[in-house]
């Protein structure tokens, strides 16, 4: 799937991702959820593969190798699939205004989350007269991951980040809006595919991703552009926390009590890191908000699976009794 299109989607056949072939559109049922192979409908989203039968027509959604997800607003704990089959996801930041280590570090947590590898671009790397200490810094917080730097006018770096556009790759890119991930997608495309944000006096690109989309690039890789993602709502399981976070989690591990909130506990070892300054009082500040974030998910999502519990027990119960009843049986 290239596109959501209004109670359709855009696809393209598997043997048509060369760029070449136009998108087709397929009718999506009025709920606009397709059925997996597990029974569960679920809402179609860019880079999924969804079968057809001999007409044309919709039938299923194949599994998900990888799924970027977000969570969506509201008191539900409904997520929303961005992007799926995904391999690399691009967390673009801009080097000016100075990149926000907590969102990189928000971000990856979203990366890891999805199954898929993380690769940090720094952009705007023309712009700032330090792009090598700036980028040195968020390579202490992104941990285990590649980062690279560009400049889109100069073409730095973008011969290094074309290396990961292997045939049949699909790279996401998320990040802020203005981060320049359009420019970066048209720098790769090597042509223009998405709409560039006007430059405005501030510096600041203008909003203009409305949609995702996957774009096939020369070369047989795939990227789908996100809109600029404001404050995304990462559903932050605790295993991509503690992938993002390895050396936090680390310490975390090695205080005295399993249980410790590491608030002056005796034996705490992530008070020890923030007292040599071992750890930096704003990652762990980061990763205590995260792993926050994580425990009120989780408590959401089982209260949600507790509700649907009750719901169904609701149903099975009523149809009991009306088989006591009997279909227009006289109650005694
Ligand atoms: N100097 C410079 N400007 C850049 C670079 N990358 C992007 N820009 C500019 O930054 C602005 C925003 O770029 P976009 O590519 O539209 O940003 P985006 O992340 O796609 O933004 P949304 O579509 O709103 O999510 C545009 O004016 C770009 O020309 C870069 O490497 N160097
Ligand atoms: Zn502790």
């Amino acid at each position: 799937m290239v596109r959501a299109d209004r109670g359709a989607v855009l696809v393209l056949p598997a043997d048509g991702l060369d760029g070449e072939h136009e998108p087709r559109r397929v009718v999506v049922d009025r709920d606009g959820l397709v059925a997996g192979d597990d029974g569960e409908r679920v809402a179609p989203t860019v880079g999924d593969w969804l079968r057809l039968d001999e007409t044309g027509a919709l039938t299923s959604l194949a599994p998900r190798t990888t799924v970027l997800v977000r969570d969506t607003a509201g008191a539900t704990s409904r997520v929303q699939a961005l992007a799926a089959n995904i391999d690399v996801v691009l967390v673009v930041e801009h080097l000016e205004p100075e990149p926000d280590l907590g969102r990189i570090e928000r971000l990856l947590t979203l990366a890891w989350r999805s199954g898929a590898t993380p690769v940090v671009v720094l952009t705007k790397a023309d712009l700032v007269p330090d792009p090598e200490g700036m980028t040195a810094e968020v390579v202490a917080v992104a941990l285990a991951v590649d980062v690279h730097t560009v400049g889109v006018p100069t073409g730095r770096g973008i011969d290094a980040l074309r290396a990961l556009l292997v045939p049949g790759a699909t790279l996401v890119a998320v990040g802020p809006s203005g981060a320049g991930k359009s420019t970066l997608v048209n720098a790769l495309a090597g042509r223009e595919v998405m709409e560039i944000g006007e430059r405005r006096a501030d510096g600041r690109g203008r909003h203009t991703t409305t949609h995702r989309e996957l774009v096939p690039l020369a070369g047989g890789a795939m990227l789908i552009d996100t809109p600029g993602i404001r404050g995304v709502g990462v559903v932050a399981d605790v295993d991509a926390l503690d992938t993002t976070f390895a050396d936090v989690a680390a310490l975390a591990d090695a205080c005295r009590f399993a249980d410790c909130h590491h608030t002056g506990e005796p034996g705490c070892a992530i008070r020890a890191a923030l007292d040599s300054g071992e750890l930096a009082e704003r990652r762990f500040d980061s990763w205590r908000r995260l792993a926050r974030e994580a425990a009120y998910q989780a408590r959401r999502h089982d209260a949600r699976l507790r509700a649907e519990e009750r719901d169904r027990w609701k149903k099975v119960t009523k149809e009991y009794q009306r088989g006591l009843r009997g279909p227009g049986r006289p109650r005694v």
